[in-house]
């Protein structure tokens, strides 16, 4: 880490690298007003992390102990905020051109007016909305998004209404419950007051599985949770011909297969999730896709069956269970397996250290540590799955070995 000064030059050179690319391509400049940097070619992705990682460190230094670990203790009001905008839909209350009063903002969204500007205020602090008079605001572009994107909008509420009044309870769950690992003795399941899993009690709410859904498929849109990770990650030329079946576990509403059944011709996709969410999916899948990419209702705690698909794919699966339950997910596919059949398993995982730098902190960039794992059952009498290739150490791979032995 170098002086405040060698930061700031690092900084510099980092800002001017975009700030050139911008004019030189006539791009409008950054502002809060348009996300001017969205679309930048890779070597310049470099820069902006470097840009990121710095202004933090430098940010951290500038403020010192008290001043960063204030900011990190008041984080919930941010959070508070962008709840209230979420859940009484100011952004949709906002014309998306021009400027719309605090009194109509309350008429339509059913907010007290003192509320809607006392909470407003608070998020333009994050540069979500702007104000342009003391009685009127106008959108900025991440208050325009919430508006305008329905994927966004529904993955700041999966974040903020679903997620994070769970991560209250957490503490309440360990004391209670240790380290258990079971599914239904968590602190989401504490926070619904109920001894369900998650995926069980979002079951039930079919709105909420949808949001959950649609959160998951905006996450993958852009950054390293880019679904192009997942292609480039696999030779999936070398099976892309008539004849090779991919089923999909836990697949959701089925976005990682339309992604695959669109970059590749042949692959057929079999989408297995619960009953709900495949209803969801099937409602909900493209005409260009029918003839590719089926639902079926499996739930992968029981036996698998289909008989000898060539593929098993889990995209962000075993991250959502403890190490007994991933084996559990496995060991249910082995009597279906045949020689060749694979399982790939697509996950992150955390470095065995501490991580400093914001933009590997941040999920949307940590796609270097993406832990890709290929496994293949070399003929039918084996007793466990044998591993093809590692990439990396982790706990998905540790789960993976515990099977094997
Ligand atoms: C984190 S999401 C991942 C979705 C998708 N694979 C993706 O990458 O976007 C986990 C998925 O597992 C599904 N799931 C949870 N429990 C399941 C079970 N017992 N059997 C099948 N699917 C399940 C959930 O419904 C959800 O769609």
């Amino acid at each position: 880490m170098g002086s405040l000064t060698a930061l700031a030059e690092e900084i510099l050179a980092n800002a001017k690298r975009l700030d050139h690319h911008l004019s030189s391509h006539n791009l409008i400049p950054t502002s809060f007003d348009h996300d001017s940097l969205a679309e930048l070619p890779s070597e310049l992705e470099s820069a902006r992390k470097a840009l990121i990682n710095a202004t933090h460190t430098l940010k951290h230094l500038s403020q010192g102990p008290v001043g960063s670990s204030m900011e990190i203790i008041f984080n919930w009001t941010d959070l508070l905020s962008l709840r209230v905008i979420y859940e009484f839909k100011l952004s949709q209350a906002v014309h998306i051109d021009g400027s719309t009063t605090y009194h109509e903002i309350s008429s339509k969204s059913g907010l007290p007016e003192a509320l809607v500007r006392r909470f407003m205020r608070h998020a333009m602090g994050n540069h979500i909305f702007a104000e342009v008079s003391p009685d009127a605001v106008r959108h900025t572009a991440a208050s325009r998004l919430m508006n305008t994107d329905p994927g966004f909008f529904d993955a700041v509420g999966l974040e903020t209404s679903e997620l994070a009044p769970a991560a209250s309870k957490v503490i309440e769950a360990i004391k209670r419950y240790g380290d258990s690992g079971e599914q239904n003795e968590s602190a989401f399941s504490l926070a619904n007051e109920s001894t369900l899993s998650i995926f069980q009690i979002l079951g039930q709410h079919p709105e909420r599985a949808r949001r959950f859904g649609s959160g998951m498929r905006f996450f993958t849109k852009d950054g390293s949770w880019d679904l192009k990770h997942l292609y480039s990650g696999f030779d999936w030329k070398s099976v892309d011909h008539s004849g090779t079946t991919v089923v999909d576990m836990g697949g959701g509403i089925g976005s990682v297969s339309q992604f695959l059944a669109r970059s590749t011709q042949h692959i057929k996709f079999i989408v297995q999730d619960l009953p709900g969410t495949v209803e969801q999916g099937r409602a909900s899948l493209p005409e260009e896709f029918r003839g590719r990419i089926e639902f079926v209702a499996h739930d992968f705690f029981t036996e698998q069956r289909l008989a000898s698909p060539d593929i098993y794919l889990f995209r962000w699966i075993m991250h959502n269970w403890s190490d007994p339950y991933c084996i559990k997910i496995l060991r249910n596919l082995s009597s279906t397996m045949s020689k060749g059949s694979r399982i790939l398993i697509y996950e992150y995982v955390l470095e065995d250290a501490p991580e400093t730098q914001l933009t590997e902190k941040m999920g949307p960039y940590v796609y270097s540590r993406k832990l890709h794992v290929f496994f293949s059952k070399k003929d039918s009498t084996d007793k466990g799955i044998q591993q093809e290739s590692r990439y990396d150490h982790g706990r998905v791979l540790q789960q993976c070995r515990a099977y094997k032995s």
